[in-house]
């Protein structure tokens, strides 16, 4: 390991552009961690539907983000994702996830919350950040 910084890659673009696709790849090749931000909100989503929390309202999900630990980890090639420690890798792709998440992903103070997040874990940089707003909004000095 030099001790050069290491840099924090961002791959933005509308859904089905192929980001997630270029970000796992360019990840492996460099050994970097891959962080799909999408899989964030999903995440949010997955919480407030177990928890009966009603996604439009903004108040009470920003609240249930701020009790939620949302982490993303590596293992082999694969992303796993957990919520308070617990598996929900798959459960984050289902329908019932996909139909709510863009209400989530609307909600002003939870993108500054998730922003927040995103930011630390590219803090030391070694990643690449997949998403609709990583080189806009949440590393803007990435290139
Ligand atoms: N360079 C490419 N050429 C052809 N198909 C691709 C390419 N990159 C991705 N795809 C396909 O396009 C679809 C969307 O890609 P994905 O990486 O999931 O998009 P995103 O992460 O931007 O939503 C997937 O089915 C993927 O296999
Ligand atoms: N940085 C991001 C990443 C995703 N989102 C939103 C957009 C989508 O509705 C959801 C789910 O994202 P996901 O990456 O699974 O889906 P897309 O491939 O971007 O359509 O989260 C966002 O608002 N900001």
């Amino acid at each position: 390991m030099t001790n050069q910084r290491r840099i924090a890659i961002a791959i933005d673009g509308p859904a089905a552009a192929g980001k997630s696709t270029v970000a796992k790849i360019v990840a492996r090749k460099l050994n970097f961690l891959y962080i799909d931000t999408g899989a964030m909100y999903r995440a949010l989503t997955w919480k407030a539907l177990k928890e009966k929390v009603d996604v439009r309202d903004e108040e009470r999900l920003y609240e249930l983000l701020r009790h939620t630990a949302i982490e993303l980890k590596q293992e082999g090639g694969a992303q796993r994702v957990l919520v308070d420690g617990k598996e929900v890798t798959e459960a984050i792709r289902l329908p019932d996830v996909t139909r709510n998440v863009s209400d989530v992903s609307k909600h002003e103070r939870v993108r500054r919350e998730m922003v927040k997040r995103q930011q630390q874990l590219a803090e030391n940089g070694g990643v690449v950040m997949d998403g609709r707003d990583i080189g806009t909004c949440v590393l803007p000095e990435a290139r």
